[in-house]
């Protein structure tokens, strides 16, 4: 690196502020993935990447501080795992294979420049495993920290795996965590509320586990492919928590999804989770069925197929004619969900940016993380 009088190496105090955008690059453009795909690396207008395929998958995600992360909760390493987790399920919910990604960025003028080296590290962290290259982006300086990553993937000679291929009889799989990001979440939040719960409860440590599982999640991102290879009808990743997001895909199919309850469908979990629920008074099939940023995969595959692993069977996919009058008068997303065969019956829905009058999440409330506004 050259340029800077001080190196954020050398001084942790340095801020975004003393440094030129040529020398905050410096300090870390270097510790980005090349990457498998990547023809021209960072430095010029635009990379190149490889698209063996012919065609490419594109999609983007952005991070809002205080309405994605907190930087009292979260390093700038932990939301670089975060943008590329996030995104990086979204190409895996298509079928296809990550490549790679492009990251814009705006930060505060005295955000550390170590917080800016630590989100190359997390991206690095998520995508260098995976082949996938970090080969651009763009800088601003703004009010708060806001992180807009594009993830590109390959089909690798498959049609995409859409939301719309549902049909009555498929099985209805998920792959990863379900609900604990949402603890995570309503624990530190309980936190900062000044609850001293029993992390007891659940054994001395178990909420670092939580929490961290809403700090750093942890995506099966190779399993979308898998799905695929497989047969899946159709994908998506969880994001906004389970009833929503299967709506999604239960709406695009123009089918039912009949979910198991969370009890026989995400067993270990719910067992896992339970006592951290009841210590904060919350049910605890919230978090499972609306809970988000899990980024587990929901797919659908023909009866009878191999389910590709981590993928366990959740559900059934069931004709609209199977809806009740009850099912049909539900919800937006409640509509086309059941949980055994029922209305589900749950407080709120899932993560929705712009709803209103969404219980909060923590003590003594049920929902699943959602901010009252
Ligand atoms: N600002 C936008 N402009 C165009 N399309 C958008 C915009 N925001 C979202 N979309 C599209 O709407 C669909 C749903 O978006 P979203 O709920 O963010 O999906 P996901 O949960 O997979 O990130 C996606 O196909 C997305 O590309
Ligand atoms: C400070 C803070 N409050 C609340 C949340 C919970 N939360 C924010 S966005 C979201 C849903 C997922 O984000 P979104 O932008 O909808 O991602 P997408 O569905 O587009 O992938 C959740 C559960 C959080 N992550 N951080
Ligand atoms: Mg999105």
């Amino acid at each position: 690196m050259s340029g800077p009088a001080t190196t954020p190496d050398a001084d942790p105090g340095t801020r975004v502020r003393d440094l030129d955008e040529e020398a905050l690059l410096a300090a870390f453009v270097p510790l980005l993935p090349v990457g498998d795909a990547t023809l021209v690396p960072p430095g010029d207008d635009a990379a190149v990447v490889a698209a063996p395929d012919g065609r490419f998958v594109v999609t983007t995600d952005v991070l809002v501080e205080d309405r994605h992360f907190r930087r009292r909760w979260s390093t700038g390493r932990d939301v670089g795992r975060r943008a590329a987790v996030q995104n990086l399920a979204d190409v895996a919910a298509m079928g296809a294979r990550p490549t790679a990604v492009v990251v814009a960025l705006a930060v505060p003028s005295d955000l550390p420049v170590a917080w800016v080296v630590g989100l190359a590290q997390g991206l690095a962290d998520v995508c260098a495993p995976l082949g996938v290259g970090v080969v651009g982006g763009d800088l601003s300086g703004g009010d708060a920290v806001v992180v807009s990553v594009a993830a590109h993937g390959d089909l690798e000679g498959r049609p995409p795996v859409r939301r719309s291929g549902a049909r009555p009889g498929d099985v209805v799989a998920h792959a990863g965590r379900c609900g604990r990001s949402a603890a995570g979440l309503a624990l530190l939040t309980a936190h900062d509320a000044g609850w001293s719960g029993p992390g007891s409860a659940a054994g001395p440590g178990a909420d670092d586990e939580l929490v961290a599982a809403f700090l750093r999640p942890e995506a099966p991102l190779g399993a979308g492919a898998a799905a695929a290879r497989a047969g899946a009808t159709a994908m998506l990743d969880v994001s906004d928590g389970l009833l929503r997001d299967a709506g999604r895909l239960a709406r695009a199919s123009g089918v039912l999804v009949d979910l198991d309850a969370p009890a026989v469908a995400f067993a270990a979990e719910r067992a896992r989770l339970a006592p951290v629920a009841a210590a904060l008074g919350v049910d605890v099939d919230a978090w499972l069925l609306t809970g988000g940023e899990d980024h587990g995969l929901l797919a659908t595959f023909p009866s009878g197929v191999a389910l590709p692993e981590p993928f366990r069977a959740v559900g059934r996919v069931r004709p609209m004619a199977d809806a009740s009058a009850d099912a049909s008068a539900g919800t937006a997303t409640g509509a086309r969900v059941l949980v055994a065969g029922s209305p589900p019956h749950v407080t709120g829905t899932g993560w929705d940016h712009f709803a209103r009058g969404v219980p909060a999440a923590g003590p003594s409330s049920g929902g699943a993380g959602q901010p009252r506004r």
